[in-house]
């Protein structure tokens, strides 16, 4: 165990993979000693290490930490990117929850591929994070606290001083007589972060003076337990999902122990990108959707998602309305088309159509020439075979040339010229509800 960062920078860095490097500086203490510590590293500036502020607008003196830390960088060499991102004082989590999501939506967007963002959190904040999620109730994946690694856009968050108290953080811009930021929110009791840290942890710390060390190896032994049941996971979600993505079996779900079916549902959701389920949909998704005898009708919504019960199929979606009755639009599949309410239509590997087709929603009693079928199918009957659920049919849109024949639906049916068409040219169409 390393026990100041001039030690543990140069080790992490030495198992750090070949990838550019950026570090957080917020112009605080943690990040002034993690951005003088890398910059000191020759390995550091080997990966070309660039320094990144984030300005929150926030604080009257916010325009002068964006200098202060433009100053230092100068002084180091290095490059400071500073991003202005506009943060929602009357968000319902208050202004520096507010912040931080801002902040990390930033880095989110603006990391290259494969970069490293150093963010300079350490043992002292583990153990409060681990603290506030216990007093969320969270489980074992909230338990493990912060990662050392983590995603993030294209790049990744890298956390070297994870391991390090904060004494030894202190101890260091100490000697090194670094000057840095005091940011005032900081001493504010009313965020819980603040009260754990100046009022439960140090209680906590009078009976037990490793409290923070103790607290930070369970999250870490929290972090391996949930990698472990993580696999698992992935193992059943394999298990349970179909072709489409967005759905799941409703029997295989029920097969499966109810704690390992409440973790599948949360992880199908998150790959679909939709918003966390909260605290009681895995419940009404169990008595209301998974029975075989489940309701036709029977929805769990919530932030703008739905999940459906259709056949043997648990459906997940983003929430949107169906394609307006009039909707008509021109389209010679040269670009996206977009479609009222969100999703797009693309045609890939051609140009363009040979001249301009019309994309219109389903008014109904539509017919289509499918290939290699002598008459015309009724769309309804057609797209009733293939499984489509009510509710996409009710976004789908239809490409027709001037005579009205219907050349597509959405990227589920093609007409026998359709299909003529794009195969010949090797092209498909992609349609995105
Ligand atoms: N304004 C900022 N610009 C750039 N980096 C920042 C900024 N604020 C924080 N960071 C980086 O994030 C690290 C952690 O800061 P802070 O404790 O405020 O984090 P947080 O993102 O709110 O995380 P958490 O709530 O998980 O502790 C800092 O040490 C720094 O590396």
């Amino acid at each position: 165990m390393h026990a100041s960062p001039a030690e543990a920078i140069p080790a992490a860095l030495a198992a750090l993979p070949a990838a550019p490097l950026c570090v957080g500086y917020s112009g605080g203490l943690d990040s002034s000693v993690l951005l003088h510590a890398l910059a000191a590293s020759p390995a550091a500036r080997e990966r070309g290490l660039r320094a990144w502020h984030v300005h929150h607008g926030l604080h009257p003196d916010a325009d002068a930490w964006a200098a202060h830390c433009a100053q230092v960088c100068a002084g180091y060499g290095l490059e400071l990117t500073v991003s202005r991102v506009s943060v929602a004082r009357d968000g319902g989590d208050g202004p520096e929850a507010a912040a931080r999501a801002a902040r990390h939506a930033a880095f989110a967007a603006g990391l290259g591929a494969g970069e490293a963002l150093a963010l300079a959190h350490h043992r002292d904040d583990q153990a409060e994070t681990l603290l506030l999620r216990l007093l969320r109730g969270s489980g074992p994946d909230g338990l493990a606290a912060m990662r050392e690694w983590r995603d993030c856009g294209r790049g990744r968050l890298w956390r070297p001083l994870l391991a390090l108290p904060r004494a030894a953080l202190e101890a260091y811009a100490r000697e090194h007589a670094l000057r840095w930021i005091d940011d005032p929110g900081n001493d504010e009791e009313r965020y819980d972060r603040n009260f754990l840290r100046h009022r439960a942890l140090p209680l906590l710390r009078e009976r037990w003076p490793q409290a923070s060390a103790a607290l930070a190896q369970s999250a870490r032994l929290q972090e391996e337990a949930a990698g472990l049941l993580d696999s698992e996971d992935a193992a059943a979600l394999a298990q349970v999902r179909s072709l489409d993505p967005q759905a799941l079996s409703r029997s295989g779900l029920r097969a499966l122990a109810p704690a390992r079916r409440a973790r599948v549902l949360r992880r199908w959701i998150a790959a679909l990108a939709l918003p966390p389920l909260p605290a009681q949909g895995v419940a009404r998704i169990e008595r209301e959707l998974l029975p075989a005898r489940a309701d036709a009708q029977a929805q769990f919504a919530w932030n703008g998602a739905l999940v459906r019960a259709w056949r043997d199929v648990l459906y997940a979606q983003h929430l949107r309305p169906p394609l307006p009755h009039n909707w008509r639009a021109g389209w010679d599949g040269r670009a996206p088309l977009t479609l009222p309410g969100g999703g797009r239509w693309r045609l890939d590997g051609a140009a363009g159509f040979d001249s301009p087709l019309i994309a219109h929603a389903r008014a109904g009693g539509e017919r289509i020439a499918l290939p290699g079928r002598a008459h015309r199918h009724s769309l309804k009957h057609a797209l009733q075979a293939l499984g489509v659920p009510p509710w996409e049919r009710e976004r789908l849109p239809l490409l027709a040339d001037a005579d009205g024949e219907v050349w597509a639906a959405g990227d589920l049916l093609y007409s026998a010229r359709m299909d003529a068409w794009l195969r010949e040219r090797g092209a498909r169409l992609e349609w995105v509800a």
